[in-house]
């Protein structure tokens, strides 16, 4: 039976407790920041359809995703990479089981309070840069502030334009960037709201190797200069090799992990995956 595409029966476990107390998350310390989970799972299921033509995507995954900590997800097409981000992201909902941000358990928030964290706390890269054509870049970087009806923080917006290295581009729209420029704008943009933690889906994908390098160096030094907590989907070893840790997921769990990657050595783990399905 192909990954992610095994039945099981129902379990008796029950779904998510009741919901956090709304207004919780403004209560926490934001210098706790530097202590803690950023985002973190227990017994996390997701299955989708039913009956007979059910796909468990997620098996009781329990996780941790360390504060100031660049984290990337790995694993097999299918093995439950981008639904495990979309379930901790509050993205998508749960079958069973418990995910948080920071303090706040998302897992039983209602649909209102559930968009409020993700704009106040989340901030998200997907492949596709989603930029608007007509905004110049630094619109489209303060873009989700503005919608927000929140003024910048001016020095932290400077510090992040720096980091991104897009001060002489700020003025330009989408189409006269590179891809690798826009999807910088795009990092820029998930960070200038000072977000908990950046969930990125493949950020790379669409780029050629010289600007995935680039959108990588830029998250690598938002985590070292700036402590931001990241946490990156993808497919690619080389991708990998700029996080601090990899997870790597098989058939909807956990299934081993790696400390201060490099290309070759995860590329060498996700061989011995590939060698031990056959
Ligand atoms: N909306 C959906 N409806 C039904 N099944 C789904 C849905 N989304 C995902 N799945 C299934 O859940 C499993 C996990 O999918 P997921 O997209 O999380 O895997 P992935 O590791 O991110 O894969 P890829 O690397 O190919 O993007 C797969 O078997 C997939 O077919």
């Amino acid at each position: 039976m192909s990954p992610g595409n095994r039945r099981r029966p129902p379990t008796p476990t029950s779904p998510s407790g009741g919901p956090a107390e709304p207004d919780a998350y403004r209560r926490i310390d934001h210098e706790d920041r530097a202590k803690g989970s950023a985002a973190s799972a227990r017994g996390l299921t997701k299955w989708y359809g039913e009956g007979e033509t059910r796909v468990v995507a997620l098996d009781e995954v329990d996780v941790e995703i360390g504060r100031g900590r660049f984290t990337a997800i790995m694993g097999p097409s299918g093995s439950g990479k981008s639904t495990l981000m979309h379930c901790l992201a509050g993205l998508d909902s749960v079958t069973f089981g418990h995910s948080w941000i920071g303090d706040t358990e998302i897992t039983g928030l209602k649909d209102r309070d559930l968009t409020r964290l993700r704009r106040d706390r989340i901030g998200f890269i997907f492949q596709a840069f989603n930029l608007l054509p007509t905004l110049t870049a630094l619109e489209n970087i303060t873009l989700p502030m503005d919608i927000a009806g929140v003024k910048p923080d001016k020095g932290w917006l400077d510090t992040v334009i720096e980091t991104v290295g897009l001060r002489d581009r700020l003025k330009h729209r989408p189409s006269e960037l590179s891809g690798g420029q826009q999807q910088r704008v795009a990092c820029a943009r998930a960070l200038a709201s000072k977000p908990q933690i950046i969930f990125g889906d493949e950020p790379t994908g669409n780029l050629d190797s010289r600007s995935g390098a680039e959108v990588l160096a830029f998250l690598r030094s938002s985590v070292n200069d700036l402590g931001q907590t990241i946490v990156m989907v993808t497919h690619d070893p080389n991708a990998a090799s700029y996080a601090d840790r990899v997870l790597f997921l098989a058939d909807g769990r956990v299934v081993d992990e790696m400390l201060s990657p490099t290309s070759d050595t995860v590329l060498a783990r996700m061989q011995r995956f590939a060698r031990s399905a056959n």
